[in-house]
């Protein structure tokens, strides 16, 4: 059995129940494995693989709350701390009921990965709760927030772990949190990112994971001599990333064709559009059927994926696994050329082997969606030096992040005769990065 045969069973042994963080695993290990081959002998004595497979630390904690009738209700709250060795944790919060040990695991070492393709200081971490907000009055929200950072905030800080949003924590929710822990601490300091521009958040940062995604997906269409403009794109989802990847794509001249939440999808051949959009996810919290009500040309499917529209880029903006190999046989069939990831995952695993035995352009999510941690990370360094940058310059280091994002994963790819295999290409390129980082700190 070869190091990362080994490692694979390992890690399905130590982690029973944990089908994502598994899935998550693989693809790297299948990756990486073209590397490991080269070392093999070194990295089993130092036991990288066993090292970089465990999270340094994992929190799971109580949250208790009391909603709006004033009844107790009681969550579950995760912080998983994977890996420091380029930075203090970064990574989202997610408050969404599938939230359990498997999501966290997959999201915080997805999100080591990722935060070393940024190349900025920042080590992996997720966390969250199986708290559910949807429904839930502006009360019940604040309340959790408050109760969770009673327990979060003995864990985090600007030098030490900072979270952000992920599903189902947004602007609002962040701020709720920031409260609480300023007044558990009496620091008013970066501890959280994706914060309000009146307390110390970034311009562009909202925007970011979207805008980030478009900017990637340009990249890797013009290397291909094609572009946006002129583009067919379905987008998945209708929460932070999918409006403004919605935003973005429609400014460089594509139409959008779909937006969706669980509840299904709408569809425009007009565009949709993402101030719609932001009217009723951001304002009315409302479900994306009631797009149809202030866009006449729009239609509502029910219980059904975007994926069943005919389009030439699929931008998936929703959660994992949400595009399967049924799916992708469809995008193909009706002619799509190109996948970027905008979720974390949003693709199966035999999804993603066979739109790349197709052809198909894919970019996967930990390239793709990594300019919202990027310009989390600006903010973090805005807020050491107490200053405010505008969003031009923000956004413009974003758009280098996201060009050199692209460059390295091509590159890592080419250095391993993958040309074009963006997942391996990104997989090495990440794990480079972090295994020079472990190794020159010794055991730990
Ligand atoms: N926010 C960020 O900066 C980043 C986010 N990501 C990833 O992007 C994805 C989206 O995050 P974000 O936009 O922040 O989250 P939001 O909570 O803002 O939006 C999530 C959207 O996905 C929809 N959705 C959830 N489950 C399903 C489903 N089963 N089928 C169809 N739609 C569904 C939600 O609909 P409903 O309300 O009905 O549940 C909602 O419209 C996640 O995978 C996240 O990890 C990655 C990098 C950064
Ligand atoms: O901005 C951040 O710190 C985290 C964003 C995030 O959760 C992600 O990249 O998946």
């Amino acid at each position: 059995m070869t190091y990362v045969e080994e490692i694979m069973e390992q890690v399905v042994k130590n982690n029973p129940g944990q089908p994502e963080f598994h899935q998550a695993v693989k693809e790297v290990l299948d990756s990486i494995a073209l590397v490991i081959d080269k070392h093999e002998e070194e990295y089993r004595e130092l036991r990288i693989l066993e090292r970089l497979l465990e999270p340094e630390r994992s929190h799971s904690f109580r949250v208790a709350w009391i909603d709006h009738n004033g009844k107790a209700q009681v969550n579950r709250g995760y912080r998983v701390q994977f890996n420091s060795a380029i930075g203090p944790y970064k990574g989202g919060l997610r408050f969404h009921p599938t939230v359990n040990s498997s999501v966290m695991n997959f999201l915080a070492f997805e999100q080591t990965f990722k935060n070393a393709l940024t190349g900025q200081a920042i080590g992996g971490g997720k966390g969250g709760s199986d708290f559910d907000p949807k429904g839930k009055t502006d009360i019940d929200i604040m309340n959790f927030c408050q109760s969770f950072m009673v327990e979060l905030y003995k864990y985090i800080g600007p030098n030490e772990d900072v979270p952000a949003g992920d599903i189902g924590v947004g602007g609002r929710e962040i701020g709720y949190l920031y409260g609480m822990y300023k007044r558990l601490t009496h620091q008013y300091e970066g501890a959280l990112s994706g914060k309000g521009l009146s307390y110390g958040g970034s311009l562009v940062r909202t925007e970011a994971t979207g805008y980030g995604l478009t900017y990637i997906t340009e990249e890797m269409l013009r290397h291909a001599g094609k572009t946006i403009a002129g583009k067919k794109v379905c987008v998945s989802g209708s929460g932070n990333v999918a409006t403004y990847a919605i935003e973005k794509v429609t400014q460089m001249g594509g139409t959008v064709l779909t937006a969706s939440d669980s509840s299904g999808y709408v569809y425009d051949p007009n565009g949709i559009q993402a101030d719609v959009i932001k009217e009723i996810k951001e304002v009315r919290r409302a479900r994306i059927k009631e797009y149809c009500d202030l866009v006449p040309t729009a239609t509502f499917v029910p219980g059904k994926k975007v994926w069943e529209v005919a389009c030439d880029v699929a931008l998936p903006c929703a959660i994992q696994n949400e595009l399967d190999l049924d799916d992708a046989k469809t995008l193909v069939a009706n002619g799509c050329f190109a996948v970027a990831e905008g979720a974390n995952m949003p693709t199966t695993r035999e999804a993603t082997d066979y739109l790349q035995e197709q052809g198909i352009l894919f970019m996967p999510g930990k390239a793709s969606n990594a300019g919202g941690v990027a310009v989390s990370a600006l903010e973090m360094a805005q807020n050491s030096m107490r200053i405010s940058r505008s969003f031009e310059e923000v956004d413009n280091d974003l758009k280098n992040i996201m060009k050199d994002i692209y460059k390295q994963v091509s590159e890592a790819a080419a250095d391993y005769d993958r040309e074009g295999n963006f997942v391996v290409g990104a997989n090495i390129a990440g794990f480079r990065r972090v295994v020079k980082a472990m190794r020159e700190q010794g055991i730990v």
